[in-house]
């Protein structure tokens, strides 16, 4: 593996400096960082890097990936969406528990860590189920997830919310043990029976069946009060209304140990796009209103949401190429969620490079805890995982060309900022000028 000369480089968006990673003695972490032209190239095989005008940022962190193995390879697999994930700039992804057996015990999650292992294009972190089956009636085997080789720490029946509300209250208890955190997909059942769309102005235009805000509000105002009583650790997946924004921003000054994640689809994408029934608009939660987005941009800037999750939920043409009743919920989201970031955020003010940063990379990883390895500063002795990205580039999007297996992005023909010229996992190039390498090569 050669050691990276990096040269002009900007960290978080300051100053330029040169970064060299890896090198003898300093394999797979960064090695120097010194004023432009000042770093020396380290003894044998180097590659020089001119980083004019590219943003260094620390390797992105996913906590909310689908990546559908077991099960549904024919939508993704762990090395397909991985290597998503590295052409997006992440060096770190989540995989949620819905495949097919449900990552609901030590066995499966270990599988899927294991895949993660050998596919090696970004650390895989499997997400442990709630529920047996998702089924939301009887605890899984938290524990035991916990002390296999996966170290889950991250628990959710995401695609299902855990609605009964004395099983939510156990999981909170049990996950205290081990300092994890349940991670709720906040969706009242009774309240989205048939659900298609948002509830509002459009879905009754169009005649589509409504999803209503106070089905995800409720359960988020529920699970606040459940995590304050127990003491535990709440993560809401995917907020996307403006009285989700009110009751975390609620909770969050009452104390209570609540996290929340907003998806790049949710801080762009309105209920008016459900207008030409094209089911790539469909997913769970719904897009909303103009005014919920301009919320979840608030709150994102304000801190109220502490990351950015990509929710990256692939399905084949044959689950998305149907009616819109038929069709799927869910949307590509891996190689577009930091441009979609630089567009909302970063482009209109909102968030500085340092601020994507933090909810793309440090905050994740923290929530998710493995911030012993990943969103660690840009600093010397640091593992090298990090994302070169250039800021002034635009792209349109093609989900036929994507790494992801399956094409149902939102973005489809849109012209978005920013490209990913380069990600570092520890050192290693698994992107590079804009294209995957693959770890033989
Ligand atoms: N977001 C979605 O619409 N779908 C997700 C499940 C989920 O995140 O709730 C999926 O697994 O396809
Ligand atoms: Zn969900
Ligand atoms: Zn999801």
């Amino acid at each position: 593996m050669p050691a990276y000369l990096l040269r002009s480089v900007r960290p978080l968006g300051g100053d330029p400096v040169d970064v060299v990673l890896g090198g003898p003695g300093a394999e797979g972490t960064i090695a120097q960082i010194t004023p432009p032209g000042a770093a020396v190239a380290p003894d044998g095989d180097v590659v020089e890097v001119d980083g004019a005008g590219l943003v260094a940022l620390p390797g992105l962190v996913d906590l909310h990936t689908h990546l559908r193995e077991p099960g549904r390879e024919d939508a993704e697999t762990v090395r397909s969406g991985t290597r998503a994930a590295a052409a997006g700039g992440f060096t770190a992804v989540h995989a949620m528990a819905n495949t097919s057996p449900v990552a609901d015990t030590a066995g499966v999650v270990e599988q899927v860590w294991r895949l993660g292992e050998e596919a090696g294009w970004v650390d895989v972190f499997p997400v442990g189920a709630v529920t047996v089956g998702l089924d939301g009636e009887r605890l899984a085997e938290l524990g035991a997830m916990a002390d296999s080789k996966a170290r889950v720490r991250v628990f959710s029946d995401d695609g299902k919310c855990v609605h009964d509300p004395v099983l939510m209250r156990r999981a909170l208890e049990y996950v205290k043990a081990f300092d994890g955190v349940i991670a709720q997909h906040a969706q009242e059942p009774r309240l989205t029976e048939g659900s298609q769309m948002h509830e509002g102005v459009v879905s009754a235009e169009i005649g589509l069946a409504g999803w209503p805000a106070v089905a995800e509000e409720a359960i988020i105002a529920r699970d606040v009060l459940l995590a304050e009583h127990v003491g535990s650790r709440l993560h809401v997946c995917h907020l996307s209304t403006r009285g989700s924004v009110e009751i975390v921003r609620w909770a969050k000054a009452r104390g209570i140990a609540v996290t929340a994640e907003a998806t790049p689809h949710h801080l762009l994408l309105t209920d008016d796009l459900a207008r030409g029934y094209d089911p790539r608009f469909k997913v769970n939660p719904p897009l909303r209103t103009a005014d919920d987005v301009e919320a979840v941009r608030e709150g994102l800037a304000d801190g109220t949401i502490d990351i950015v999750a990509t929710d990256h939920a692939p399905h084949p043409r044959e689950d998305k190429d149907c009616e819109w009743a038929a069709a799927a919920f869910g949307m590509t989201g891996l190689e577009t969620a930091l441009s979609v970031v630089q567009e909302t955020m970063v482009d209109t003010g909102r968030l500085t490079w340092a601020d994507v940063a933090r909810v793309l990379s440090g905050a994740p990883a923290r929530i998710g805890r493995v911030a012993d390895r990943h969103g660690r500063p840009i600093a010397v002795g640091e593992p090298a995982n990090l994302v070169l990205v250039d800021p002034a580039a635009r792209r349109v999007v093609d989900g036929a060309t994507q790494e992801t297996a399956s094409a149902n992005t939102p973005l489809q023909g849109r012209e978005i900022p920013g490209r990913v010229v380069a990600t570092f996992l520890r050192g290693r190039a698994t992107v590079f000028d804009g294209a995957p390498v693959e770890a033989d090569a």
